[in-house]
């Protein structure tokens, strides 16, 4: 199936060699060293990201363009507006193919070499010192979460919902920034209460991939968070409204796990 699904990725990118990197539920993420437009040198380090949506054969064929080709749109189209928004790093938008469901992305992130070169996602990043509570615990990882935080209360500031908020879409670059990925269920909204889910779904997703640090690690993130809202006296009021909210979607959580 997967490989029908590559060779179909590989008719819609004539001679661009791709290599897998990903395959979710929504789309297969491919990297290339071709640019679409520029030349590429033989001893180039670049890479891109060609994020593809497959069709899916379990929906009706036209509705599937249409949301395949919809989906793409939103999410190309966020990333553009986030290049506007200096505070928020995020992948550079290079080109799209809405109607085959592609978007050409640059690379972020970089290969942990002392953790299997896997790509420096906050969660492997994290999960290097997960054995080490002395290394996992450290000054270092507190700026990181914080800066992560941070981005993200910056982010609720321009109304941005991230809408999957877990540790494997927040990339650690090389200069520890912290840079958002996957923006395939974000959303415009200056609602409190979109905010307070979006911080609960971090909240939880911190939980369940770094359980033994997920307490200090969210206040870390918090701090960051609170810090990314401003100071001044309207921001504050925002800010109080949302950490209202998220505590109220917390209890509801807590509830419904209490009542199975
Ligand atoms: N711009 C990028 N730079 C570096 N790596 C990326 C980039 N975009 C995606 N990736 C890698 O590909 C993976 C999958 O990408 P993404 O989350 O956007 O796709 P997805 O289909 O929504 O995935 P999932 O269904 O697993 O959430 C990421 O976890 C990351 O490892």
């Amino acid at each position: 199936m997967s490989d029908e699904l590559i060779q179909l990725a590989q008719s819609h990118l004539q001679n661009i060699p791709l290599q897998v990197i990903s395959q979710g539920a929504e789309a297969i993420v491919f990297t290339t060293k071709t640019h679409p437009y520029l030349p590429t040198s033989k001893d180039s380090h670049t890479e891109y990201i060609i994020k593809y949506r497959p069709p899916k054969k379990y929906r009706h064929p036209q509705l599937d363009a249409t949301l395949t080709k919809h989906r793409t749109i939103a999410e190309a189209r966020l990333l553009q507006r986030l290049t506007n928004i200096p505070e928020i790093q995020s992948p550079g938008l290079i080109a799209l193919d809405a109607r085959n469901g592609i978007i050409w992305m640059e690379k972020v992130g970089y290969e942990l070499i002392d953790y299997d070169d896997k790509i420096s996602s906050l969660k492997n990043w994290l999960w290097r010192y997960n054995d080490n509570q002395e290394k996992a615990l450290t000054e270092e990882i507190k700026i990181a979460l914080e800066k992560v935080g941070c981005m993200i209360g910056k982010a609720h500031v321009n109304d941005v919902i991230h809408g999957d908020l877990t540790s494997s879409n927040i990339i650690i670059t090389e200069a520890q920034e912290a840079c958002l990925i996957d923006f395939g269920l974000s959303y415009q909204s200056a609602l409190p209460e979109d905010k307070g889910v979006d911080l609960y779904v971090l909240d939880r997703a911190i939980l369940s991939t770094h359980p033994k640090y997920a307490e200090q690690y969210n206040e870390w993130l918090m701090a960051g968070y609170e810090r990314g809202y401003g100071k001044d006296k309207k921001s504050l009021i925002k800010l109080k409204e949302v950490l209202k909210r998220y505590e109220e979607v917390r209890l509801r959580g807590r509830k419904r796990s209490m009542l199975g």
